[in-house]
């Protein structure tokens, strides 16, 4: 799980997966929601000045964790949680702890698939806005049927992940999520159904929203 972000746009004063949730942290909610789903152990990527927080935080974790140090972007603190990995010959997981709400069926869902035989499979929602492209002239409408917006947890083969991400390094590409690794490398992606309620907390009005969602 990657926690190794800072809030910047929550603006909390800590790192974001610390914030209490209706009273549970961001990063012991996400423990909470993959174990309901069937995952059976985790690596916390956490950022490096406040390993001794984390280790707290995911004391009571349903699930055996271990918290490692992160890097300055997100695709280097997946690839740091993958080298911590012991040798895996499961479906590996990748999850934001910026999304504690993920029910367990979508959890469950991304495991089926890979153990059915996809390489990487992302939970995705439709778009409802409608959606417009900024051009040099100005903006045009974009047909919203065909787009889906992009969740987590996303769901590898553990092989195909870890080339992925070495080759996104070696090129130097910026992804902003795994699966996007896989498709760089030439990997087919597995779409499965996401959720609501697995919305990413971004901004103080995502933490009002999730905790209205849990009846506070
Ligand atoms: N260097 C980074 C950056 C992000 N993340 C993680 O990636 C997930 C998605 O990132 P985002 O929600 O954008 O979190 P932040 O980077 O913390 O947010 P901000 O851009 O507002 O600082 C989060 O669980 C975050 O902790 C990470 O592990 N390492
Ligand atoms: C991985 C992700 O959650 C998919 O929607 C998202 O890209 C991560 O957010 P970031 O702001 O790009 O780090």
């Amino acid at each position: 799980m990657v926690a190794a972000g800072s809030g910047v746009r929550l603006g909390a004063g800590m790192p974001k997966a610390l914030v209490r949730l209706s009273g549970r942290s961001l990063v012991a909610r996400s423990l909470d929601s993959l174990a309901a789903g069937g995952v059976a152990e985790a690596v916390v990527v956490a950022p490096a000045g406040h390993l001794v927080e984390f280790e707290k935080a995911v004391t009571d974790s349903p699930i055996p964790v271990r918290v490692v140090p992160g890097g300055g972007e997100r695709q280097d603190s997946v690839q740091l949680g993958l080298s911590a990995l012991d040798s895996v010959d499961g479906p590996v997981l990748v999850h934001d702890a910026a999304r504690p709400l993920v029910p367990a069926r979508v959890v469950s869902a991304v495991i089926e698939a890979v153990r059915g035989g996809a390489v990487a499979v992302v939970p995705v929602v439709a778009v409802t806005d409608s959606i417009r492209r900024l051009t040099d002239e100005g903006s045009e409408m974009v047909d919203r049927s065909t787009l889906r917006a992009v969740q987590t947890p996303q769901g590898f083969d553990p092989g195909v992940l870890t080339r992925a991400h070495e080759l996104v390094r070696e090129r130097g590409l910026l992804v902003t999520d795994d699966a996007a690794a896989c498709e760089a490398a030439g990997h087919p992606v597995t779409l499965v159904a996401g959720a609501a309620e697995s919305m990413k907390i971004t901004t103080p009005a995502d933490l009002r929203f999730a905790e209205a969602l849990l009846g506070d």
